[in-house]
Parts: structure tokens; sequence; C-alpha cells
């Protein structure tokens, strides 16, 4: 098992963004779990299903392959994958469905990695309990909903600001309220509030805490 660096926090806190970098850093494997459940919440809506259903989401879950290439459709980044996703997400039965597929890239990381960088919601609380590092990352609501609307709207995709905000609250909620793994900090994690925070000092600041836990600087 290599070294495991999971990075958990709510929509749009810069999560993704940070366990990219941090992954370059060292040369290991990243993992983005929250396009696992965008990819389930898209199948079922794509056959024609209601992401709230158990019975179908299970099913979906139970049939994704995650090696086929569905985690890099540009769908996956719409704001109906989204909520979608968070919808499937409260399924115990997909929630899973999915653990193992994730605890194998934490444990032999593709391409023969030396470690990796997981991140979603319930990755040091459930998925890898036992991480090297865990990060938490958050922001107010209100500078995440500012951040995603420029990220879609850099990505051509129309939205409305009151929409993207309140999205972001139900999700937000949803996450936090379900019984299965709900969006929290380990009690074990490194609290990053990047609200006032560029993602180049919440990544000086991240790699900070991972050295102080594991010994790793970046490599040159
Ligand atoms: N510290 C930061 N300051 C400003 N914008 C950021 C910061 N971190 C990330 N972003 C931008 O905010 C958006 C959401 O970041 P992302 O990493 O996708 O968040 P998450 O994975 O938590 O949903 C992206 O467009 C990203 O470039
Ligand atoms: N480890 C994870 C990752 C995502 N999710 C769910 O999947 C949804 C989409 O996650 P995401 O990380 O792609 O979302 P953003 O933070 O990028 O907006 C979240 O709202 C969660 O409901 C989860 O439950 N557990």
């Amino acid at each position: 098992m290599g070294l495991v660096i999971a990075i958990d926090g709510p929509a749009a806190s810069g999560k993704g963004t940070l366990a990219k970098r941090v992954a370059k850093a060292f040369g290991f494997a990243h993992l983005d779990t929250g396009a696992l459940y965008r990819a389930v919440g898209i199948s079922v809506l794509r056959a024609g299903g209601d992401p709230a259903d158990a019975a179908a989401a299970a099913r979906a879950a139970r049939d994704l392959h995650p090696e086929d290439g569905i985690l890099a459709d540009p769908d996956l980044r719409t704001d109906e994958a989204a909520q979608a996703a968070s919808k499937v997400a409260a399924v115990p039965e997909v929630r899973a469905a999915l653990l193992d597929f994730q605890r194998r890239f934490a444990e032999r990381p593709p391409g023969g990695a030396p470690g990796s960088v997981l991140d979603g919601r319930d990755i040091g609380t459930v998925v890898c309990p036992s991480a090297d590092a865990k990060l938490f990352v958050t922001a107010s609501v209100e500078v995440r909903a500012e951040r995603r609307l420029k990220e879609l709207r850099e990505r051509g995709i129309p939205a409305i600001p009151s929409d993207v905000l309140e999205d972001m609250k139900a999700r937000d909620a949803r996450d936090s309220q379900r019984t299965v793994a709900p969006l929290r900090p380990a009690a074990d994690a490194f609290v990053l509030d990047t609200s006032a925070l560029s993602a180049d000092q919440a990544f000086d600041a991240a790699i900070d805490h991972i050295g102080s836990k594991t010994g790793l600087g970046p490599r040159a």
C-alpha cells in the first residue's frame, strides 16, 4: 500500500484543484471520487430513471465500469449531474458498490505510482480512515457558489447566480444530513478554509501539512 492523502470538503471548495496539484507534486495517482457518483447519477438519468429511486441508483452503481472512460465524460460537470450525484450518494447500496474501486485505487495506485490522492466527501472518514494525511477543504457557501459560477461560465455552460447558490445549499444540506457517510471532517483532519486564500496559498498550506505528517517534500 502506497501513501494515501485524503482530501474532503463541500462543493467547489477547491478540493479537486488541490488534489490534482498535490498528486502532481508527489508523483501520486489522483482519483476524483465525486466523478464516480456523478457517473452513477448520469447513468440513471440517461436510462430515464429518477436518481432518488434507490433501486435504480443501486443498479446503476453495480453496473458502473469506471475504467471504461465514463469519468472523462463532459456531461459529468453539469449542475444536473451534481444534483443527481448527491441524490444517488445518499443510497447505502450505491456507496457500498463504489467502495471497493476506491479502496483498490488507494491500495494499488494505477501506473505503479508510489501513492495516491483521493478527493471527495468521506475519504478520511470512511474510504481511507488510516490515510497518511487528511485535509478538509472548505470555504463560505457564497465564495463557493461564485467559484462554481465562474467555472461553469468558462466551460460555456449557462448558469444563473441565484440558482447556483440555491443548488449548492441544497447539495450541502443533503450531503451533511444523510445518515450514511455524511460530509464532516475526520477527527484527525487538517481543516483548510480557502475563503480568503488563492489556489497557490491553499496549495502551500496543504504541502506544509502533508510534509509535517509524512515527511514528504514536493518533487523538484
Ligand atoms: N483557492 C481558490 N481560490 C479561488 N478559486 C479557486 C480556489 N481553488 C479552486 N478554485 C476554483 O474554484 C472552482 C472549483 O474548484 P474545484 O477544485 O473544482 O472544487 P471542488 O473539487 O471542491 O468542487 C474551480 O474553477 C477552481 O479553479
Ligand atoms: N466521496 C464522495 C464524493 C462525492 N459524493 C457525492 O457526489 C456529489 C458530487 O461530488 P463532486 O465532488 O463531484 O462535487 P463538487 O464538489 O465538485 O461540486 C456530492 O454532492 C456528494 O453527494 C459523495 O457522496 N462522496
